[in-house]
Formats: C-alpha cells, sequence, structure tokens
C-alpha cells in the first residue's frame, strides 16, 4: 500500500491480491471456512483520497456507479468500525477511484478498506495499535487483514491470520477479469472442504530460486472447480490461458473468481500473452507484477 500526504488529507493506492494457493480446510460452525492462502499484492491500484470533513459525517464519493457509496461499501464499513473502536464521532470525505474489477476474486473491496483504516488512522491522529487495526480489519472482512501486511503472506483462518513471507524475485502475470462476476458467499457455500487437504509447503518452497516453472506446477485453488461448475462460460478464459503459445508456466483462478491469471516467464512473455488473449473477447485483460 503506498500512502502519500496531499494538501488536507491523504492519498492511498490500494492493490489487487492474486491467491497462488488457496486451500479450504473445513466448515466452520459459524458458516465461514478455515483456509490456508498464499497471497501476493500486485501493482494495479484503486486510488483513495481521504480527507477530514467538519461534520460527522463519513461521505464517499466512488467513480463506480455500480458500487454502492452507503455503509454497504467496504470503505465506509470500515471509516464506521474504526471510528467505534476509537470512540470518536468525526467525519471524513472520501474519493474512490476504482480500477479493479469487482466480483473478480482480487480483493478489491477489500483493499479499498484496508487503505481506508490506515489513512484515517493517520488524519484522525488516532496512533492505533498494529494488532487493534488489524481486529478492526477482520470485522470488516476476512481479506481485510492481508492488505495491512501485504505484500506477500500466508493467510490462515478465515483469512485474517496473516503470516507475512517474502518473495525473493518478482513474478509476472498476465490477468483476464471475465464480464461475469462470482458472489463470494455463493462460491463458499457451494464447496466441499476436502478429506486431506493440498499442503501448502511445495508452493513456498517454489518461490525461491530463478525459475518460476515450480510456481506455475505448484499454482492450486480448490475454489476454482466449484466457481466453474457455478458458471461454465469460465472454461473459456481457463482454456485460453491454458492453451497458449508459447505456453505459460502456469494459470489458475484467483480467490472466489471470476479472475484468471497466468503465470509468465518475464515480463516480456506477459505482454505477449496479453497481445493474444485480447482478441479473444475473454473480458478485461492486464499485465501485472508482485515481487521487489
Ligand atoms: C476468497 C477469498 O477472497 C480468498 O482470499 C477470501 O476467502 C474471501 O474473503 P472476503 O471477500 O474478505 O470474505 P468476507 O467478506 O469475510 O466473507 C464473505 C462471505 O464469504 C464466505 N467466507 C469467507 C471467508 C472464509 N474464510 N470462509 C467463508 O465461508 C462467508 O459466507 C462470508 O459471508
Ligand atoms: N470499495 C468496494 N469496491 C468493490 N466492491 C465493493 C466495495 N465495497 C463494497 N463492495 C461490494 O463487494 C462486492 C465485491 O467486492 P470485491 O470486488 O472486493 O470482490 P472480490 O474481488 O471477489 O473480493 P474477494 O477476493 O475479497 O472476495 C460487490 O458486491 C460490491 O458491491
Amino acid at each position: 500500500m503506498i500512502v502519500r500526504p496531499i494538501d488536507g488529507g491523504v492519498e492511498v493506492l490500494a492493490p489487487a491480491k492474486l491467491n497462488l494457493f488457496l486451500e479450504v480446510l473445513s466448515r466452520r460452525p459459524d458458516g465461514y471456512h478455515e483456509i490456508e492462502s498464499l497471497m501476493v499484492s500486485v501493482n494495479l491500484h484503486d486510488t483513495l483520497i481521504v480527507r477530514e470533513e467538519a461534520s460527522e459525517d463519513i461521505i464517499l464519493e466512488c467513480d463506480d456507479p455500480e458500487l454502492p457509496t452507503g455503509g454497504d461499501n467496504l470503505v465506509v464499513k470500515a471509516a464506521e468500525r474504526l471510528r467505534a473502536a476509537a470512540g470518536i464521532r468525526r467525519g471524513a470525505r472520501m474519493t474512490l477511484k476504482k480500477v479493479i474489477p469487482a466480483r473478480a476474486g482480487l480483493g478489491g473491496g477489500s483493499s479499498d478498506a484496508s487503505a481506508a483504516l490506515v489513512a484515517l488512522d493517520r488524519i484522525w491522529d488516532l496512533g492505533t495499535p498494529p494488532d487493534r487495526l488489524d481486529a478492526v480489519a477482520g470485522e470488516v472482512g476476512s481479506d481485510v487483514p492481508f492488505f495491512l501486511h501485504a505484500p506477500s503472506a500466508v493467510c490462515r483462518g478465515r483469512g485474517e491470520r496473516v503470516e507475512a513471507v517474502t518473495l525473493g524475485r518478482p513474478f509476472h502475470f498476465v490477468l483476464v477479469a471475465p464480464e461475469v462476476g462470482l458472489s463470494t458467499a455463493e462460491v463458499y457455500h457451494a464447496l466441499r472442504p476436502p478429506e486431506t487437504p493440498r499442503p501448502i509447503g511445495p508452493v513456498l518452497e517454489a518461490l525461491d530460486g530463478e525459475d518460476p516453472a515450480p510456481l506455475g506446477r505448484s499454482l492450486f485453488n480448490r475454489l476454482q472447480p466449484v466457481a466453474e461448475a457455478m458458471r461454465p462460460e469460465l472454461a473459456r478464459v481457463r482454456d485460453a490461458l491454458a492453451g497458449l503459445d508459447p505456453p505459460l508456466d502456469g494459470s489458475l483462478m484467483s480467490g472466489s473468481g471470476s479472475a484468471y491469471f497466468g503465470l509468465c516467464r518475464d515480463l516480456d512473455a506477459a505482454e505477449r500473452a496479453a497481445d493474444n488473449l485480447k482478441p479473444l473477447g475473454l473480458g478485461w485483460v492486464r499485465v501485472v507484477t508482485c515481487g521487489p
């Protein structure tokens, strides 16, 4: 997350995430699922501008007319939770410029919420201790704490228990976000957790070394077949990535979908892959990078 002071406030760049590995361990009595996931943030950002407001109102403007701007927006929810946790009644005026597609498994809303927490903590001068900010983030959504600890981490529990990991090198991806989006709750609801969960060890070992191929072979997402059964048209995106010539090092759906990413040997290969995918009309195509 990049935080910049601006005239009278703060501007935050809120990154998208990819899940390079996502296993679902069990369904919990509260309806959530225990997961184990390797998440990385990538250089695709929404921008959130936050200024203090003279009134006690929390006001959000957003350039995407499809998104709510009231309490249903995760940015507003984050502001309200932070204010309640701090026991204050201050106001804020926020402007959100969306780039990250919604309902794509790229964590856009969660990242925006985390950006709001960081910005408001600053402009309200709260000095919230990190573990308290983590707790507020976890109340807003399971993916929100990750973005306080990005750029890369293993996330456990319902996603809110975050353990940072270091990437020794950058990885380059081609990203495809189809028009059709998916509801996270519906995808989890349709899943039956496996009897024998897949271990996360191999994907973590594959992060070391110069060759991206071992990482490509260990990409895994338990939610992918569930999402593809719900939206059979996603198979076209999956098959287009798998069938590219020259072949990619691997490909996967991110989170609960519906975006897919392909792991590429280097930036040139990612740009070539994007050029080959764009004419197919599968959706929105970008090249993104994670790591140092
Ligand atoms: C799919 C992922 O994006 C992978 O990173 C996350 O697990 C989802 O995280 P998120 O969007 O922040 O999810 P939340 O807003 O906390 O939850 C939305 C809904 O998804 C389901 N949900 C979410 C997380 C989780 N570990 N188990 C679940 O079953 C629940 O039905 C919940 O009501
Ligand atoms: N700031 C926001 N940006 C995007 N969506 C938001 C935001 N606030 C609330 N939402 C709602 O959340 C839903 C999808 O959010 P988001 O784009 O974060 O999903 P996602 O990419 O599938 O995320 P995740 O990977 O965390 O499940 C939409 O129904 C949208 O209306």
